[in-house]
């Protein structure tokens, strides 16, 4: 289904009252904001529908792997059955409670020890339904390792259901639904606000962690760190604002990839952007190679980097005095600041080379990113001279989102690590490029972006190129997050 038609879905949800605005008690006895209740779902069966393929189609795109489906109790159950049954797959019963005659069972359905069931659900808050549904499976001897729910209220499921080994799969996310709801203007602003408001101050597996079962005395091991969701970074408390808006397009698209557009042509250049835009999160330039570039364009470009909600990133490595790179950024011909929402700088000339840009770009609510290393053979970019990026970058953090890096640098999750590099094919060119595959970049490096120009470009099929990488990159990341979790 594609943006329009989920949108149109979401303003459905809100019309037949399955989305409520007001004071609703949670489960956990939590006063909210907002109500998702898609009981109502029942009787309505042409959304009924429409939510049973999207859960399929979470299945579908992200591969997984399944012997059966059980639906939580009660309000998945039929989705459950509605998806089994059109799609002829095996489903499974869990019952709240054991019958006290008969076989007593707990799960109905027929199964093999080590079969693996997929859990589908209708909301997730905590994830605490999904995973004692997950528990009494396991007891019987399934394996559960995913789970699609249609309405994740961004409240730490994903987090939580990640440390019990369990991937979930959310087909919509409380942010995207506001966002939606606020266009449509079913909502207002205050509305919005107070709302995400809301969501972002009861992170229920953060404040978990945070408050509850603390030691008395600390642990005499360090225990390793878990890897946060691109969706709980976004929500990090000293995120930069551009930072955490790349983080939430990128769960919300599912792509961690950067089309280097390093085409000569600004008609191939919009071309390219309009066709690769719903793949990707963030667009970037070479403008100077442009052997036709107008302030027009730009515009163009900045619309389209709108309707297809990715980033514009201009690859101009920045490398002078502070004041000769603020003129630079703001005006010349190309005016980069007024277009382009992130830009990267060289750490060569000291702590200077950012301020300038700072200056500039952080009232427009830009950032950059410090080349910390770089994917060409011979690249003096590494040792001490890393090191001396990350500390410049953590000195101006309220301007420096990330670095260009060939992996992660730092352990701080407010950095985004942006890697060029990458093809499907390691291996390299004439010239001194070195490539590295996207599952060696983002799940074995720890990377968060892969930034692929040739291996698109040059592709006889783009669209498809730029698909397989953008599923190569996320497939990637969803295993290295489950990887942590376990
Ligand atoms: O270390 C670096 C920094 C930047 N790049 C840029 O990324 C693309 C890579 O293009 P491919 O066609 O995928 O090789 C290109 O624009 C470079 O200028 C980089 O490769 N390495």
């Amino acid at each position: 289904m594609d943006n329009v038609s989920m949108d149109s879905l979401i303003v459905k949800l809100y019309d037949v009252n399955a989305v409520k605005f007001g004071e609703y008690k949670l489960k956990s006895g939590l006063l909210t904001p907002i109500y998702i209740d898609l009981r109502v779902l029942v009787s309505l069966p042409v959304l009924m529908n429409q939510v049973s393929s999207l859960i399929y189609q979470q299945a579908q795109q992200n591969k997984l792997q399944f012997d059966s489906v059980c639906g939580v109790p009660y309000t998945a159950l039929p989705l459950a059955t509605i998806i089994c049954s059109r799609n002829e797959l095996p489903m499974l019963i869990r019952r709240k409670e054991a019958k006290d005659y008969g076989t007593k069972r707990l799960v109905e359905g027929t199964f093999r020890q080590g079969d693996t069931c997929l859990i589908i659900e209708d909301t997730v808050t905590s994830g605490s339904s999904i995973l004692e549904t997950a528990e009494v499976l396991r007891k019987e001897g399934l394996k559960v390792t995913d789970a699609i729910v249609l309405m994740d209220r961004e409240q730490g499921g994903v987090d939580m259901l990640a440390s019990q080994g369990i991937r979930l799969f959310p087909v919509i996310s409380m942010f995207k639904l506001l966002d939606v709801l606020l266009a449509a203007e079913r909502i207002d602003a205050q509305t919005a606000q107070d709302v995400r408001k809301f969501i972002l101050d009861n992170n229920t597996f953060r404040s978990k962690k945070e408050n509850g079962n603390a030691p008395a005395t600390k642990k005499p091991c360090v225990e390793p760190q878990r890897e946060l969701s691109y969706a709980a970074r976004a929500e990090l408390p000293n995120i930069h604002p551009l930072a955490s808006k790349l983080l939430k397009i990128m769960e919300e698209k599912q792509s961690n990839l950067c089309v280097s557009a390093d085409v000569t042509c600004s008609e191939e250049l919009l071309q390219l952007a309009e066709s690769l835009g719903p793949k990707i999160c963030m667009l970037k330039t070479h403008i100077d190679i442009l052997k036709d570039y107008t302030l027009a364009f730009s515009q163009k470009l900045q619309a389209l980097s709108e309707k297809h909600n990715f980033l514009i990133f201009e690859d101009r490595k920045f490398a002078d005095i502070g004041n000769t790179v603020k003129h630079q950024y703001e005006g010349g011909v190309f005016q980069i600041s007024s277009w382009s929402h992130v830009v990267n700088a060289h750490a060569v000339p000291g702590p200077g080379v950012v301020k300038g840009l700072s200056a500039v770009g952080k009232p427009l609510g830009r950032g950059c990113l410090l080349i910390a290393q770089m994917s060409s053979q011979g690249s003096l970019a590494t040792g001490e001279y890393t090191k001396a990026v990350l500390q410049m970058a953590e000195e101006q953090s309220d301007f420096v989102i990330g670095f260009i890096c060939g992996g992660k640098v730092t352990e701080k999750p407010e950095f985004i690590h942006m890697t060029p590099g990458v093809q499907i094919q390691a291996g390299g060119d004439s010239l001194g490029q070195q490539y590295t595959a996207p599952e060696e970049v983002i799940y074995s490096k720890g990377s968060d972006v892969i930034i692929v120009g040739r291996g698109v470009l040059e592709a006889s099929d783009r669209l498809e190129a730029a698909e397989s990488y953008r599923k190569a990159g996320w497939d990637a990341y969803v295993k290295r997050v489950s990887r942590s979790g376990q």
